[in-house]
């Protein structure tokens, strides 16, 4: 299993258990669905899986690594090398191009592979794209640009959370589309928050988070 997470509780100072007894894997290869009612702990959880933030008790293990089991730097390390995050707000640096951006991820993971690139962003649609600064560029060309920068390192594990939550119906259906078929190519592992039920019946499986439990 690439991503095991077991019997993980999860709290905010002050605040009751948002995770209260999560356990769940996902193999390299799987794409995972995430639903939940909002407050119900979908980013909390998507935010451990990343190691952006540290499990209360419970374990979470990330391509055989237990990820209780490392210091910052070491978290540091794993973000950048086995996994990629891609979110609602695409969080494109305003500053670089789309070509700079796209390749952003993979240089400061030391592993930037201008083929990759050049293919990434053939398939997403972005080869004329790419000296544009992400104003220039709508909300589902940005959001391709931000895969494109998710999968140019080559990640194990891509964590998305609600990746087509500000786009319209159809740059939505591309997206997704887009993001499924480079997740299947490279077989990497899906982890999805989202909303919508139709979004959740394109991936393999369907968790849903209640009461800090998952049904
Ligand atoms: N940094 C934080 N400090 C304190 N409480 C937090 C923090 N982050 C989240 N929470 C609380 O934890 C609970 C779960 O939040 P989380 O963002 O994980 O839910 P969600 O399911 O992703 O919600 P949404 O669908 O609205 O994005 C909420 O009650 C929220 O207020």
């Amino acid at each position: 299993m690439l991503v095991i997470f077991d019997k993980v509780q999860k709290s905010y100072p002050g605040g009751r258990p948002v995770l209260r007894n999560v356990s769940l894997s996902l193999d390299r290869g799987q794409t995972l669905a995430l639903t939940g009612e909002s407050g119900s702990g979908k980013s909390t959880l998507l935010n451990l899986a990343a190691a952006l933030d540290a499990v209360d008790s419970g374990e979470i293990t990330l391509d055989g690594v237990a990820l209780s089991q490392l210091d910052d730097p070491a978290r540091a390390a794993l973000r950048r090398t086995s996994l990629s995050l891609v979110f609602q707000q695409f969080n494109l640096i305003p500053s670089l191009t789309a070509g700079q951006n796209l390749s952003f991820h993979a240089r400061l993971a030391g592993c930037h592979d201008p083929d990759w690139c050049a293919h990434l962003a053939q398939q997403l649609g972005l080869s004329d794209l790419l000296d544009r600064y992400p104003e220039n560029l709508s909300g589902g060309q940005q959001q391709r640009v931000a895969i494109g920068r998710a999968m140019a390192a080559r990640p194990k594990l891509l964590l998305a959370d609600e990746p087509t939550g500000n786009l319209d119906e159809t740059a939505s259906a591309t997206v997704l589309d887009l993001m499924l078929a480079l997740v299947a190519d490279t077989g990497a592992a899906l982890l999805l928050v989202t909303h919508s039920h139709e979004i959740a019946a394109r991936l393999d499986r369907r968790v849903h988070l209640a009461g800090g439990l998952i049904a």
